[in-house]
């Protein structure tokens, strides 16, 4: 065991984190990891055939070290694999398909990653060098994990990357946190920009949840993209994957279009009122457009974003002093953070609090017009939804590191 594991636990992950970026450093990695090999501008090849099913990393040898030593690598887990199967799907190449009804809060599938890439090489790497580390990363893996990555969609090991990867965050916001991570069971989600499945990430658990009850028979599927945007902005951006989005939402008429277009600009300008009348303390402020808010979510059956709407209505309800509708939306808002977010979402706490006993919450009946410290408090909580721990975008977007991205992830961390 090394030095590093002998320390306190904080001590240890202060003392992994000093593990200098030295390509030497890779042997202090444990049995059976293997690496570091073909090391190019600090970034090498790792593997691990039995971590899982089988794990490479192309990575620094200190978030291989972290990875190593102190990340948990989950064992695939979720419902019974009889539950959905593969098939063809008209104009998206295959797909997964309910074998049975399949319910809301349902975790379809947990599993860890085979590939993890860092951001930069993927980047930066002379292209056919790159081709060449990532088939040796994929050489490394064991049967049948090997195969199953091969049956991924794309032509080329890189393409694969490029058309099925998820961006995983390693190392908080340090440098070189940002990797690809690709889950090939996973990959066999489409996209729909309703989809009635919404993903998660957090550390190396890719977790897949259902967000409404789904029929057998009716296809599962997953949004690569943040869905609450306009028809041409979601599919320019789903076009950086090198596909046209067939999805009913992407498939309307002109006409639907322009008007589901303007519902989306209805629930942008309903979330910007209510955040200036709670800015402001405004008099205008009432709980029901909290509740307006939550129904405008549901009737554009953005049924994977719930979370940030029914937080802000329960907290509006509470602040108003209405104790059932405070109750319920805390109720509902504790069930979607749980899917979207995951059982360590910083609002779980106070709106399980919330749902029990409202009177005692702290924000009950601090109308923002009072002007005091709570009310304040209040305020700022239910009007920071859209950006805060919550964020609109809990499920976050699929690794797609288009132009812009690339130039912002160079400048900001690599
Ligand atoms: C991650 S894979 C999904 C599984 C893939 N259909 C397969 O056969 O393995 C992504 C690819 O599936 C297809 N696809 C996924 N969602 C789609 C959609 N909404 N419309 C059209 N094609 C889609 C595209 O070819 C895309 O590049």
């Amino acid at each position: 065991m090394s030095r590093a594991l002998l320390e306190t636990s904080t001590g240890i992950f202060r003392f992994q984190l000093r593990v200098p970026e030295s390509p030497q450093r890779g042997h202090d990695l444990p049995d059976p990891w293997e690496g570091p090999e073909q090391c190019h501008a600090g970034f090498c090849l790792f593997s691990n055939p039995e971590a899982g099913g089988g794990l490479s990393l192309i990575t620094t040898p200190r978030i291989a070290h972290l990875i190593a030593t102190s990340k948990e690598i989950p064992e695939s887990t979720g419902i019974e694999p009889e539950a959905f199967y593969e098939a063809e799907v008209p104009s998206k190449g295959s797909g997964l398909i309910a074998n049975r009804t399949i319910r809301k809060g349902e975790v379809i599938m947990q599993r860890g990653p085979v590939l993890l890439i860092q951001s930069v090489p993927h980047i930066d790497l002379e292209p056919g060098r790159r081709l060449e580390l990532y088939q040796a990363a994929v050489d490394r893996l064991p049967e049948p994990m090997r195969s199953r990555f091969l049956r991924q969609t794309g032509d080329t090991v890189y393409d694969k990357v490029e058309k099925n990867s998820f961006r995983v965050f390693l190392d908080g916001d340090r440098k070189h946190s940002i990797h690809l991570g690709l889950f090939p069971d996973v990959s066999k989600f489409n996209h729909d920009c309703r989809p009635n499945v919404h993903y998660r990430i957090s550390d190396l658990t890719h977790t897949t949840v259902a967000v409404r009850d789904i029929p057998a028979g009716e296809e599962l599927t997953i949004s690569y993209i943040y869905g609450l945007k306009p028809r041409a902005e979601r599919l320019e951006q789903l076009s950086e994957w090198g596909f046209m989005c067939t999805c009913p939402q992407c498939a309307l008429s002109e006409p639907e279009a322009g008007a589901s277009d303007n519902r989306i600009r209805q629930i942008k300008m309903l979330e910007d009122e209510i955040e200036e009348l709670v800015a402001k303390g405004a008099p205008l402020l009432r709980p029901e457009l909290g509740a307006r808010l939550v129904e405008l979510y549901r009737e554009k059956r953005l049924d994977a974003y719930m979370a940030p709407a029914l937080t802000r209505a329960a907290l509006l309800y509470s602040m108003f002093g209405h104790e059932e509708r405070a109750r319920e939306y805390a109720r509902e808002a504790v069930g979607a953070l749980e899917r979207e977010v995951g059982p360590r979402a910083g609002d779980l706490g106070p709106m399980r609090a919330l749902a029990r006993d409202p009177k005692s919450h702290w924000s009950w009946a601090v109308k923002v017009t009072s002007g005091d410290k709570k009310a304040a408090a209040a305020a700022a909580a239910a009007g920071r939804r859209r950006n805060g721990t919550l964020g609109a975008r809990s499920g976050g977007e699929r690794a797609r590191l288009g132009k812009g991205k690339r130039e912002k992830e160079k400048g900001v961390r690599g």
